[in-house]
């Protein structure tokens, strides 16, 4: 018997082929990691890097060809008919176009898995009542999905998946239909189910800002394989692999089209300048930045021409474009990024503009 707590899912050198016309696909490849229970944990990487056949594998929609999934220290692939019901039970599934049933009303939908798990009428009553209640659709029962926003679509899906009560949802782009604002009403529904019910999400998307938001930690796939895992502040912050930081390439804070410009435009000699400096946060050690410090780590006029300071898991992360007079010789950048008295986690000298002020 495992003594992990429920909803943990482990990986243990999966590995997932398809045949094909044109020669076996390696969808997945030595995948050996766990999932804690009750963390959230999203899985990015790029079309075709192998998300949706490991999400599956958990609930062996998938099975891997080789290597074993453990949910709760069970090896999946040794659970009988009855087994996998059961496990299927235990483990929810939400989808990008919901997969409701558009002959039944909401009531109907959340209540079929309660039905078809031989729940009685009662008993299936009173559990679709919590769920609506849970979900922000209690005065919905009655209506069919036809006649729901894509959000409440999705509510509806989620209530359907807790219906028996899973300790792990897996989530398939579960926002990638709904706009903006719902995607963030959806996305607090289910870090609030996370908290409270301590439910382990494994979340699969393109949308970065979804990482960010929700999860705990955070496996990069690129070719199916484990290129980078690690908690959302460290990977997000500090991406270690090339493929990591294509994906993050659109949170990035670059530089203005119009710095850019100047930037390429270069200086003239004798002109007044200013240096463009680079200051990097990345939220390890707790590091932030400070005005203060910063001023005083120059004794020179500093100007902030742009960036931005994102936090995630209360961990800083991001990047500063400082301006200082060109003329003025620069301390060294690398020992003001090192040790205790750092002002950021790294410092590089991108280019010098025109200074049209002066
Ligand atoms: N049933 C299948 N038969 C053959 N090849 C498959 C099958 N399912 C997936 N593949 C291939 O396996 C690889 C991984 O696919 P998978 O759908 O897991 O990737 P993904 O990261 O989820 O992609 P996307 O973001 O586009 O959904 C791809 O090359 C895909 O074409």
């Amino acid at each position: 018997m495992s003594t992990q707590a429920l909803g943990t899912v482990a990986f243990e050198q999966v590995g997932k082929t398809y045949p094909s016309a044109a020669g076996p696909v390696h969808a997945l490849q030595d995948i050996t990691l766990e999932v804690p229970a009750s963390t959230i944990f999203g899985i990015i990487g790029r079309s075709g890097a192998g998300k949706s056949s490991l999400l599956r594998t958990i609930n062996r929609l998938e099975r891997p060809t080789t290597g074993r999934v453990r949910v709760d220290g069970v090896d999946i692939a040794t659970l009988d008919e009855e087994g996998l019901v059961a496990l299927r039970r235990r483990i929810g599934m939400i989808f990008q176009h919901f997969n409701l049933l558009s002959a039944k009303t909401v009531w109907d939908n959340v209540a079929l898995p309660l039905q078809v798990a031989g729940v009685g009428r009662e008993a299936t009553a009173a559990r679709v009542g919590e769920l609506l209640a849970l979900v922000g659709l209690a005065d919905k029962a009655r209506v069919y999905p036809a006649r729901l926003s894509g959000g409440q679509k999705q509510r509806v899906g989620i209530a359907r998946a807790l219906a028996t009560r899973p300790e792990i949802l897996l989530c398939d782009e579960a926002t990638s239909a709904l706009d903006p604002e719902t995607t963030q009403s959806i996305l607090g529904l289910l870090r609030d189910i996370n908290r409270r019910l301590g439910i382990t999400i494994v979340l699969i998307t393109h949308e970065m800002s979804v990482i960010r938001e929700v999860a705990d930690q955070v496996l990069v796939l690129e070719q199916g394989r484990n290129v980078e895992l690690g908690p959302v502040w460290r990977v997000f912050g500090a991406p270690r692999d090339a493929a990591t930081r294509a994906l993050l390439a659109p949170l990035q804070h670059g530089v203005p089209d119009d710095l850019r410009r100047r930037l390429e435009a270069g200086v003239t000699p004798g002109r007044p300048s200013e240096r463009i400096l680079r200051l990097s946060y990345t939220g390890e050690g707790g590091l932030e930045p400070d005005f203060a410090r910063i001023g005083d780590a120059f004794s020179l006029p500093l100007r902030l021409v742009h960036g931005g300071v994102d936090r995630i898991q209360g961990h800083a992360h991001g990047r500063l474009l400082v301006a200082v007079p060109g003329e003025h010789p620069l301390p060294d950048l690398s020992a003001l990024a090192r040790g205790p008295g750092a002002i950021a986690h790294a410092i590089e000298e991108i280019g010098h503009v025109a200074d049209h002020t002066r």
